[in-house]
Order: C-alpha cells, then sequence, then structure tokens
C-alpha cells in the first residue's frame, strides 16, 4: 500500500473526506440517527466497539458533523504512549521539567484548542492520568508538566474502548466517577458478523476506493464471493473486510472477484492455528519475564523482540494476526512493533513508522501543516492510506 506526503493541505483533506461513511443495516442506520443527533451538542462521547469496527472513523464523523469541525481532530492512542510520556504529551511540559525536556512544549489537549481531541483506548490509561483527566474535564483547564499555571482549553473529548470499561470499573481498573465524565453519549459499534446488511454495501465501498487507486475500476463480486462475504465471522471487523477486498483486487486475474481471490478459508485456518498457538506464546513469555527479572534485565528487551520479528513474519507481516498469536491487543503489538524497529520504512504492508514514538495523530487538514510540524518539531507528515492516519517524523 503506498504512503503519500502531503505537500498541501487541500490534497489531505480531499483524501480525508473520501473515507465516507458506510452504514446500511437497520442496526447501523439507528445509529447514525444517534450519531447525528449527538455530533451537534458538545457533550463527551465514549464509542465502545470492537477492534476495526469503525470507533476512529465515527469520531472523525462526529468532528464534521459538529461546530468545531474546522478545528484540529487530534487522535491519540493512549497504548501506543509509555506511561511516562503520556502526561507530558497530553498536557505538554516546561523546558526543564524532567530530563530530556529541552523546550516548553504543548500538549494534545492545547494543540486540539477549538476541536476535537479523541482518546482511543481509553481503558489503558494509567491510573495516575485518569485521575488528572478527570481533573482537566471538571475545570477545562490543563497545567503543563513542571508548571503551576493552569491554561484553559476549549475541547471536546471523544473517547474509545474496545473493553468493557464498566468491567475496568468493576475491578477498580478504571475510575467510576471518570466512566461517568466519559460515558456521556454512549455509541455502541455492533461488530460486523452482527450488522451483516453493511458486508456487501462495505465490500463495494472499498471495491470502489481500491478499484481506482489499483487502476481496475468497474470490478465486480461474483454470487459465490458474496456468499463468502456474507458467511465469514470477521473477527478484524471492518478493518480485515478491507484488507481482504484490497488482495482480492490485487490477485483477481479478470474484473470480478472470485471466492478464491477472497482468501477467506485461509484467514479462517490461520486464525484457528493462532488460537491454539497463542498459550504456548504467553507461557513463554511469563517465563522469560521470571528469568529476566532475576537474571538479564535486558535479555528480555532482546527476546521480546526476537519473538515479535518471528511472530510478525510468520503471520506474512499481518498486525492483527501478530497479535493474536501473541496474546496482545493490535495496538500493543503496534506500539511495540515500532518500538523495536521491525516495521521498516517502504514496508509495502504497513505504515511507515520511524518515529521513536508513536504518534497516532489523525489531523483536521487546515492545521496539518500550521499546527503539527511548527508545534511538535515534526519534519514531514505523512497520511497513511491504509489506516487513514497521519504519522509524524
Ligand atoms: N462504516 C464504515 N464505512 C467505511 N469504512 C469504514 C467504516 N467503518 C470502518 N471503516 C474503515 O475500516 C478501517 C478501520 O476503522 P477504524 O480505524 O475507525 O476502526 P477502530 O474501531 O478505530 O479500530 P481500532 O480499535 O483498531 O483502533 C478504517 O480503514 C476505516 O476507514
Amino acid at each position: 500500500m503506498s504512503l503519500l506526503a502531503f505537500a498541501n493541505p487541500a490534497e489531505m483533506a480531499l483524501s480525508i473526506r473520501a473515507s465516507a461513511l458506510v452504514f446500511e443495516d437497520p442496526k447501523s442506520r439507528e445509529l447514525l440517527d444517534r450519531i447525528k443527533r449527538v455530533a451537534p451538542s458538545e457533550l463527551n462521547a465514549l464509542i465502545i466497539g470492537e477492534t476495526g469496527t469503525g470507533k476512529e472513523l465515527v469520531a472523525r464523523h462526529i468532528h464534521e458533523l459538529s461546530a468545531r469541525r474546522k478545528g484540529p481532530f487530534l487522535a491519540v492512542n493512549c497504548c501506543a504512549l509509555s506511561e511516562t510520556l503520556i502526561e507530558s504529551e497530553l498536557f505538554g511540559h516546561e523546558k526543564g521539567a524532567f530530563t530530556g525536556a529541552v523546550t516548553t512544549k504543548q500538549g494534545w489537549f492545547e494543540a486540539a484548542s477549538g476541536g476535537t481531541i479523541f482518546l482511543d483506548e481509553i481503558g489503558d490509561l494509567p491510573q495516575s492520568m485518569q485521575v488528572k483527566l478527570l481533573r482537566v474535564l471538571q475545570e477545562r483547564e490543563v497545567v503543563r508538566v513542571g508548571s503551576h499555571k493552569a491554561t484553559p482549553i476549549d475541547v471536546r473529548l471523544i473517547a474509545a474502548t474496545n473493553v468493557k470499561l464498566e468491567e475496568a470499573v468493576m475491578a477498580g481498573r478504571f475510575r467510576e466517577d471518570l466512566y461517568y465524565r466519559l460515558n456521556v453519549a454512549a455509541l455502541n459499534l455492533l461488530p460486523l458478523r452482527q450488522r451483516t446488511g453493511d458486508i456487501l454495501p462495505l465490500a463495494r465501498h472499498f471495491l470502489k476506493v481500491y478499484g481506482q487507486r489499483l487502476g481496475c475500476p468497474g470490478t465486480t463480486i461474483s454470487p459465490a464471493a458474496k456468499q463468502a462475504l456474507l458467511t465469514h465471522p470477521w473477527p478484524g471487523n471492518i478493518r480485515e473486510l478491507e484488507n481482504v477486498i484490497h488482495h482480492a483486487l490485487l490477485v483477481a486475474r479478470d474484473l470480478t472477484i472470485t471466492p478464491t481471490d477472497l482468501n477467506l478459508s485461509q484467514a479462517l485456518s490461520f486464525s484457528k492455528t493462532v488460537d491454539s498457538e497463542a498459550g504456548d506464546f504467553e507461557k513463554l513469555d511469563s517465563i522469560l519475564q521470571t528469568l529476566c527479572e532475576q537474571e538479564h534485565p535486558d535479555l528480555y528487551a532482546r527476546v521480546e523482540r526476537a519473538l515479535l520479528q518471528a511472530a510478525y513474519k510468520h503471520t506474512g507481516r499481518n498486525q492483527l494476526a501478530t497479535a493474536r498469536l501473541l496474546g496482545l491487543s493490535r495496538h500493543v503489538v503496534r506500539a511495540r512493533l515500532i518500538q523495536n524497529h521491525i516495521l521498516a520504512s517502504g514496508d509495502a504492508e504497513t505504515e511507515k513508522h520511524h518515529s521513536p514514538l508513536p504518534k497516532s495523530i489523525s489531523i483536521s487538514p487546515i492545521t496539518v501543516p500550521e499546527v503539527i510540524p511548527k508545534e511538535r518539531g515534526y519534519k514531514e507528515i505523512v497520511f497513511s492510506e491504509a489506516s487513514q492516519e497521519c504519522w509524524g517524523f
């Protein structure tokens, strides 16, 4: 999949707006009505759904339908940031606040002023940060690390989770008061297998998008392939469907996609194999941790890298499958692949990840060249067609 570096914001605007929301199943249409009602309000929203169900796309849609549409839309993946850095990333820091803080830096909340901030995987937010986030939401101001001065912020928060936050609250892992603050407007995105009326419209949508990009517009899906799409369980949801269609267009011999082009049986048998292998990896992981804690603290990092490399190679460089194989979430895998510099530049399947920190920022087009490179010190912004995300380097 190609990467485009957008020199010009208008070009990126077009690309981002092209990511239309396809909602045809009656259950999805109900949700769309709710989204349209929630969007113009200033309410915080909580989007709940399995990985790949479209949480970020819905958050972006809410932003576009709100009065804040001209402001920035910043998407931050909570689990891609290490616990030590998350506070300064979200709220900024003063020069000299800690080793390495060589300049004063604005945090994401300030950068999103006048717009929307999307906190993905909110359930992974460390407890210490949950208290601080609650304070920010209550007081509507942030205090940079190393400062005593509060800066007012004008930001709408949309959070997302793929775990049941109620259970995390019951287990004491997530603050109840923060949960109620976030859960003002809850939007449940059903897994694709529970809204089968979306499958073929989405397949047609991706066929059109990728068909044009790959120079084979007008490609259709055979009746048998449609049937296969309708009966597949889609554990990776819409992201998986998108990848399947993209792949099918690459391998199809003519302008009709057949069941063989979809390669769904391989995906299923593979997911069964990895289910049984995951247990072994978990066992190995825990033995290694104990061993390394006792003997060689740096050995664990080396072994983790080797494991990640092996799993990533074994799965044909598929992040979701690697996550399943290792018993981790896709975001954790992605973050660790980046930290370990395993995602190489020019990799055809993945985004380009050179930043030492995975800064997953999806940005409202207008603000990209003005806010991000200048304020965040990025030299280059790269837009990934695959994930519809921008990456700063
Ligand atoms: N209703 C939809 N219509 C069109 N495309 C969609 C829809 N929902 C999701 N997609 C596409 O599917 C892919 C995954 O969506 P997205 O990243 O928003 O999911 P997510 O739930 O945020 O995933 P994760 O939990 O892994 O972060 C994206 O390429 C997105 O554009």
